[in-house]
């Protein structure tokens, strides 16, 4: 079957308002219409092909990534493109850049941390890209004293980074503050006097992230102007005098809340573009399963292939909306630090680190299971799924380690938990450790799988394992003499309550957006849907949780996994149009498999000839290797 659309027969199952879901997507009509508007302006551009990466050298890849950084920019000024619109487009340019820690962490960390003065002397020339910034924390070693290693940016490009380190003044360690550091030349690109920089080398996958210049970066007896010190926190006089303003010192660290909500928002968009590849493919797909001649069967009918596609995809439309609402918590964090109220930060803090670990560890085996999902062709980097993985993976890493991170959630919760004691009530989402009495002994009367589609008891069941295990930490804490040994040895409970909470952050935050009017024919009924998915899968996968703390009985457990299945049979129909909701070009999905039309197959014959070991028909090699070798074993079988 050549051309036409071979999923229509799929689109026309839908039974919900496609157009109207892909406005919840978005978040707006008008984030809708800025995206879909700067998507085709990219994929109409052949200036921002893409489908060549994996064929080129680093080298080759590295001045590609240049030219096309260079080109958007000239694209963002001759369009005058608004700033949303422009980091719309080097979104949907879909490489990673020196850019993206340019805009993503060096401008954060000025505004963030940088006082009036400084903002305004150094905000405007970044905005022109007249300087370019990175943002160098993480160090070769341990300490903040050895070597800077990782900064993306940093290797070939960067003209500035905010650097961290240690702050000693008169013979007293500070603790670790920011600076703003020229690191090369503005006039030949060469580094100044006292700096070592370079590329710290190759870095998974092919293509993938290196188009990244990720660095390395020595000072020796490098001198910055005292005002380069970033003083909105803390601030050191002409004298040499070191002085803190009256705010917490955490602030330091805010450029990291910013970017781990990014990050979270992100996760949904690397998530949704695999499950939109293995949804498609899986209903192009037909493997075994027919009877008397018919045609066999579409995998996406397998409850097997369903089990594990659409919990991918409910988790992608959660992660949208606990994207969604993280940016709401951060904005109002933002307006509340500036009228000197701090008591939300720690809240952010953990919210913020806590999701960005769990929504990333998702995301990155989520591509994977869609890669397997895709059978052998997934495996091809025209599924476009091994470089998605292989760009993808490091958000396990980067901006926290996300063990890391979860013991940062386990902190909070502890402390949270101890504060009960002297009468301080829990707001906001640890609000529900306020009726941690109710929640240590409440049971689920859950009778038939129907019961389990009530978002009441989705939300008790969630928090009281949430609590128990949270409570459960606690009570062993207080058995240690030395709090911090106790933590050491009970982390790995700790970062199974710490997920927990974060587990209940998203389920709640889905139940709380299905309480908003949602216009559309049928939209949120699908939501619906889907937010019953993802809670039970969870409580499915994590069942052992829920039963050994009591909150579920092994009976309600099995209903449970009943009503999974139900739910996956409703889901079925609407897969195509819920995946087509994401409204993602051909370009941006990057695959062959995804592509909206379905017509798979002769695509990936053409592709395949287009690979350079095609260019002959007879490989370069063979007379030198292989000719040699056929004739040595034609004279041994002669012997
Ligand atoms: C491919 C495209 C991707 C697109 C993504 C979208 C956009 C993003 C844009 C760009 C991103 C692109 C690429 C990725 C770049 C990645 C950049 C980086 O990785 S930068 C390096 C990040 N490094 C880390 O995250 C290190 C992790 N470690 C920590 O966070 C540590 O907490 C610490 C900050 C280093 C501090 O450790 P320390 O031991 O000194 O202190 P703690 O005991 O941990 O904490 C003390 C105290 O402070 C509170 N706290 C900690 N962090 C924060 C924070 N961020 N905000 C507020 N408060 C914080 C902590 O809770 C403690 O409080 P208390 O218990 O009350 O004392
Ligand atoms: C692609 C990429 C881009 C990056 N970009 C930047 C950038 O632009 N700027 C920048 O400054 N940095 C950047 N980084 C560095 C990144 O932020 C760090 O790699 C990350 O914070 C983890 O730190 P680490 O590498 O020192 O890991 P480690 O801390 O050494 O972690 C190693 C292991 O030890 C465990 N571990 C560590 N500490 C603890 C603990 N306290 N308790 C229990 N277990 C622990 C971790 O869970 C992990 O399993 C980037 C990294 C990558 C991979």
């Amino acid at each position: 079957m050549e051309g036409g659309d071979h999923l229509a027969h799929e689109r026309k199952k839908a039974q919900f308002d496609v157009e109207a879901m892909k406005i919840v997507w978005a978040g707006s009509r008008h984030a809708f219409e800025v995206s879909d508007r700067i998507s085709k302006l990219v994929a109409s551009d052949p200036a921002f092909r893409k489908d060549n990466r994996p064929m080129l050298s680093r080298k080759e890849l590295f001045k590609n990534t240049l030219r096309k950084a260079a080109y958007a920019w000239k694209r963002i000024i001759e369009l005058r493109l608004s700033e949303e619109e422009a980091s719309k487009l080097r979104f949907y340019v879909d490489e990673p850049a020196f850019t993206d820690l340019h805009w993503g962490m060096f401008l954060p960390a000025i505004k963030g941390q940088g006082t009036e003065e400084q903002q305004q002397k150094w905000l405007p020339l970044a905005y022109k890209m007249q300087i370019i910034g990175c943002y160098a924390q993480t160090e070769l070693g341990h300490g903040s004293n050895s070597s800077k290693w990782w900064p993306g940016g940093l290797g070939k490009i960067s003209t500035h980074a905010v650097v961290y380190a240690r702050l000693i003044t008169d013979g007293q360690d500070h603790g670790v503050h920011g600076f703003i550091v020229q690191l090369r030349s503005l006039d030949d690109h060469s580094p100044l006097p006292g700096i070592t920089v370079g590329d710290i080398g190759m870095k998974f996958g092919n293509g993938a992230y290196n188009t990244m210049d990720n660095g390395v970066l020595r000072f020796d007896h490098v001198r910055i102007p005292r005002d380069q010190m970033l003083m909105k926190v803390s601030q050191v006089s002409r004298e040499g005098k070191y002085s803190q303003s009256n705010v917490p010192r955490q602030l330091v660290y805010g450029t990291m809340v910013f970017v781990r909500q990014t990050i979270v928002a992100d996760a949904s968009c690397a998530l949704s573009r695999a499950v939109c590849i293995a949804t498609r493919y899986s209903a192009v797909r037909r493997q075994f399963g027919s009877q008397n001649g018919g045609p066999e069967t579409q995998v996406i009918d397998y409850k097997t292939q369903q089990s594990r596609l659409f919990p991918l995809l409910a988790s992608a439309y959660a992660f949208r909306f606990v994207g969604e609402w993280l940016k709401w918590l951060y904005t109002d964090v933002t307006q509340r630090l500036q009228a000197n109220d701090f008591s939300t930060l720690p809240e952010a803090h953990a919210c913020t680190a806590g999701l960005k670990s769990l929504t990333t560890a998702a995301t990155a085996d989520g591509i994977e299971e869609c890669r397997k999902l895709c059978g052998g062709h997934g495996y091809l980097c025209s599924s476009g799924l091994p470089e998605l993985f292989a760009v993808y993976v490091p958000a396990c890493t980067y901006e926290g380690d996300n063990t890391v991170l979860l013991l940062q959630v386990a902190r909070f919760l502890v402390k949270t938990l101890s504060q009960l004691g002297s009468g301080k009530q829990p707001v906001g989402t640890t609000a529900y450790m306020g009726q941690v009495e109710h929640l240590m002994q409440c049971h689920c009367n859950v009778q038939k799988a129907e019961d389990w589609l009530k978002p009441a008891v989705i939300l008790e069941a969630f928090e009281a394992r949430s609590a128990r295990m949270s409570v459960a930490c606690a009570k062993n804490l207080s058995k240690f003499t030395n709090p911090e040994e106790g933590f050491a040895e009970l982390s790995g409970d700790l970062v199974e309550a710490a997920i927990a909470h974060c587990q209940l952050i998203i389920v709640s935050k889905f139940i709380e957006k299905l309480q908003q009017d949602i216009p559309g024919k049928g939209v949120k009924q699908q939501l619906g849907v889907l937010c019953n998915i993802y809670a039970l899968f969870l409580l499915h996968k994590h069942q052992g949780d829920f039963l050994s703390t009591g909150c579920i009985t092994p009976k309600q457990a099995y209903l449970a996994n009943e009503q999974l299945r139900a739910l996956y049979s409703q889901a079925r129909p609407n897969a195509i149009a819920l995946v087509d909701a994401f409204n993602y070009t051909d370009h941006y999905l990057g695959s062959i498999l995804g592509c909206y039309d379905g017509n798979v197959y002769p695509k990936l014959y053409e592709a395949a000839w287009k690979d350079p070991l095609n260019d002959s028909v007879v490989p370069d090699g063979y007379r030198e290797y292989i000719w040699p070798m056929l004739k040595q074993q034609l004279r041994t079988a002669r012997l």
